[in-house]
């Protein structure tokens, strides 16, 4: 049986006058959470745009449970189940929060029954009730976040790729967020990648870390593994962090 899982290989981005991955491979099995770390400007959000069909690498490329997909545009991969969320939110802020979720099951294919009810389960999922017939412009920001996520789960993805989805949350909504989030890869057969800054929100949800600095992978492996590893230390915190950790 092929093996179930979105690939990067040996992915080389340019920029003009930058070179913004350089020789990166990504591995993103089903029922896996994997943590994208690294400082800001590292690469992070390029590589997410790589597997998406956003930005085209000048070499490497991306496969999908065996296929090669490098030639699909971003459209073509979300059919095939490749879904992600944005750093900045991207709903429709004309149509209802009912409506931003169920278009995309539309979109997807679903019938309009069928929708409706990838729509109850969502809104029931994501304690988004209460906003249902709510114009997606009235919200505020953490449930903004949470339709926005809620609304690609309804395309029914194989792989979520999420930037920053906890990004401007207060506390409890980013726990709230995460306990939804932890449940997903079990239930939906879902491989799911999280960038964020908010190591401890990392640290919990995650079952592997892969991490970049300036566009090339310095560590991967289990969370405790790879947050100990003194390129990391050193890339996050300045040379000085690795020598008072190595004295701790
Ligand atoms: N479309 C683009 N054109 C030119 N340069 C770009 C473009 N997109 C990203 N870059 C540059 O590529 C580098 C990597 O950016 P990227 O957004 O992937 O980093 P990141 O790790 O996601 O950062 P952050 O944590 O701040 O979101 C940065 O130097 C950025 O300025």
């Amino acid at each position: 049986m092929v093996n179930q899982s979105l690939k990067a290989n040996s992915v080389t981005v340019e920029f003009v006058g930058l070179r913004a991955l350089d020789n990166v491979s990504l591995t993103l099995n089903r029922r896996e959470i994997l943590g994208l770390i690294g400082p800001n400007g590292s690469g992070k959000t390029t590589l997410i745009n790589v597997l998406t069909g956003q930005v085209k690498p000048v070499s490497g490329t991306v496969t999908c449970d065996g296929e090669d997909i490098s030639a699909l545009l971003p459209r073509e991969r979300a059919l095939r189940g490749i879904l992600r969320s944005f750093q900045t939110v991207r709903l429709f802020s004309n149509l209802t929060v009912e409506e931003n979720i169920e278009v995309a099951a539309i979109a997807k294919g679903s019938s309009r029954r069928a929708a409706g009810r990838i729509v109850d389960r969502l809104l029931e999922e994501f304690s988004l009730g209460a906003y249902r017939a709510e114009l997606a412009s009235s919200l505020n920001y953490g449930d903004e976040r949470r339709v926005e996520i809620a609304r690609a789960l309804a395309a029914e993805p194989k792989y979520l790729l999420l930037d920053e989805p906890a990004a401007g949350m207060n506390e409890d909504e980013s726990a709230t967020l995460m306990q939804v989030l932890a449940r997903l890869p079990q239930e939906r057969d879902l491989g799911i990648i999280i960038i964020d800054h908010d190591m401890p929100l990392i640290m919990r949800l995650c079952h592997r870390l892969q991490a970049i600095a300036q566009g090339k992978t310095i560590g991967e492996g289990g969370v405790d593994e790879v947050r100990r590893l003194p390129a990391v230390i050193e890339a996050y915190l300045g040379a000085d962090a690795v020598e008072s950790e190595d004295h701790a």
